[in-house]
């Protein structure tokens, strides 16, 4: 069988995006874990696949390097809804998309009549740790003290669809991810494992951060990690509540309005083809 793919990336987080409309996409791990790899592979840090929706315009089901499915990807939603635009799969430039964590609006962004990214509208961000979740015995988890492998740190737990936990440091260059990164993965708090963003705060509206995603590892970026960076920045006093997230990958602009967080950011095409399974 020849699946169609288009290989696409938002800041870096690469993912393989498939149209799940026209042709049949295996969903197993053997299959995503094979196609992600950078060696063997195609090469991404996971897979994203086009689907029909019976509630909104399209439903995107969206895999980790490792085969398990997330509820939600920021910087998989802006490519998503490019390739609906560059495949003409509608000509809509406001999308609502399904998503295993509800309903998501993408406002298509141009430049030269080329969609170049998009403003997409990320939901409210959900402190209660009983829907994050965390096990922890207050009702939210802002700025609390823990001892992670003999290192005192300080989380503050968001949900933004999928799991979150924000800490705050004085420098990032200096963190290993490799080490660091799976500790809170795996830790007993986080019983549907967590994404972890390490940030530095520059100024009021000017953050930098790492991001060690649950299923992926290190990633050159997380979109919905850079919500949860923004909202945490805020919640502690650090930022306003309007700020540019610098990534290794580049920027995020992410802005907190009415109870809402709001993302633009770019969306690229790399390449596409067809892969022989
Ligand atoms: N890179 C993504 C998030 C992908 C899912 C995440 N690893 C999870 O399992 O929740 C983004 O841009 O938001």
């Amino acid at each position: 069988m020849r699946l169609h793919f288009t290989k696409m990336e938002g800041l870096g987080n690469d993912y393989i995006y498939f149209d799940g409309i026209n042709q049949k996409i295996p969903m197993d791990k053997e299959f995503i874990t094979k196609i992600s790899d950078r060696h063997f592979g195609i090469g991404s840090d996971g897979m994203i696949v086009i689907l029909a929706s019976d509630k909104y315009d399209f439903k995107m089901r969206m895999f980790n390097l490792d085969g398990s499915e997330a509820m939600m990807c920021g910087n998989g939603i802006r490519c998503f809804a490019k390739f609906i635009y560059d495949h003409k799969l509608s000509d809509k430039h406001v999308l609502k998309i399904e998503t295993k964590s509800g309903l998501r609006i993408v406002e298509l962004l141009f430049e030269d009549g080329r969609c170049i990214g998009a403003k997409v509208n990320m939901g409210k961000p959900i402190l209660r740790c009983k829907e994050i979740p965390c096990i922890y015995d207050k009702e939210k988890m802002i700025n609390e003290a823990m001892i992670v492998d003999d290192h005192e740190y300080h989380l503050t737990t968001i949900s933004m669809g999928n799991p979150h936990t924000v800490i705050f440091v004085d420098d990032l260059e200096i963190l290993d991810l490799a080490v660091l990164g799976p500790k809170f993965e795996h830790h007993e708090l986080f019983p549907e494992s967590v994404n972890t963003e390490f940030v530095q705060v520059v100024n009021e509206q000017y953050i930098k951060m790492r991001v060690w995603e649950r299923g992926s590892g290190e990633t050159m970026a997380c979109g919905t990690g850079a919500c949860a960076s923004m909202y945490a920045s805020y919640l502690n006093g650090y930022t306003k509540d309007k700020v540019i997230v610098q990534l290794l990958g580049g920027c995020l602009e992410i802005e907190y309005l009415d109870g809402i967080i709001m993302m633009s950011g770019p969306a690229v095409n790399v390449f596409e083809g067809i892969i022989e399974i």
